[in-house]
């Protein structure tokens, strides 16, 4: 269950988050052996987290939303691989439809942020989906294994296993539009069908695909229930302590 903050939370309003999340959690009994719990903070933040997370042993883990394809040097703005996994980063999102959208990344960059990610330890979370008009037409399957060849290019069996899918129908991004559960589950079958015919069946199985748009505690269940929905990436619905624990116990 990963919670993609997005553009949202200063440093110190990160700290409330997190011990708020943890001591949500702990009150649980939450098992993390049985689901992962990451944040995704902006790089600004991630610091704060580290120092958190690490010196209370949390259990929780955490992410970044972009990582440059440039190993270091005259790149104005730009965060490296190697600086995040100095931090302690484990995850980093690559490809989500906003910087697809407003950063013209494409598939051959996505891939190269993947390919980064992975050449440096952490899992990239690649990110695909379609927008209204592609899913009007009924082209979204189609669209979306067209990004997973694109992002996974090159990539080998083993690397898949290790990366983490999601699929985030545009329209149902921050716009309090769910997918029914079934179309969740269409699309993540499809992944994992192609991830199968481009490796093997083991590696599919492997595979962990995500779901993400507008996923909340009132309806996680639901879409948790799908096969080939291994878990969340949660953007708005992340941002509060209870909310975002009750998600991650999806099944409490
Ligand atoms: O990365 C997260 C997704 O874009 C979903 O965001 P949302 O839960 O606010 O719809």
């Amino acid at each position: 269950m990963a919670g993609n903050w997005k553009m949202n939370m200063d440093h110190l309003e990160a700290i409330h988050l997190v011990q708020g999340l943890h001591q949500e959690l702990t009150d649980a009994n939450f098992d993390y052996t049985k689901t992962e719990v990451v944040v995704i903070p902006p790089f600004t933040d991630i610091r704060s987290v580290q120092t958190l997370v690490e010196g209370d042993e949390m259990g929780i883990k955490y992410g970044a939303q972009d990582v440059s394809v440039h190993e270091k040097g005259a790149y104005t703005g730009e965060v490296s691989a190697t600086m995040l996994k100095k931090l302690g980063v484990s995850y980093i999102v690559v490809g989500h439809s906003e910087r697809r959208e407003y950063h013209n990344e494409c598939d051959k960059k996505v891939n190269t942020k993947a390919r980064v990610a992975l050449d440096n330890g952490m899992t990239p979370i690649i990110c695909c989906g379609e927008g209204l008009e592609v899913r009007k037409a009924g082209e979204h399957v189609a669209h979306v294994l067209k990004q997973i060849d694109g992002g996974l290019e090159g990539f080998s069996a083993e690397e898949v296993a290790k990366s983490v899918i999601a699929y985030e129908p545009i329209w149902a991004i921050g716009t309090g539009e769910v997918a029914t559960p079934e179309d969740a589950q269409e699309v993540c079958a499809a992944i994992r069908v192609r991830i199968g015919e481009l490796y093997d069946a083991d590696t599919a199985a492997a595979t962990r695909i995500l779901y993400g748009g507008s996923v909340k505690s009132s309806n996680v269940a639901d879409i948790m229930a799908k096969e080939d929905v291994d878990g969340a990436l949660v953007g708005g619905a992340s941002l509060e302590a209870v909310e975002f624990s009750k998600i991650a116990r999806f099944d409490a």
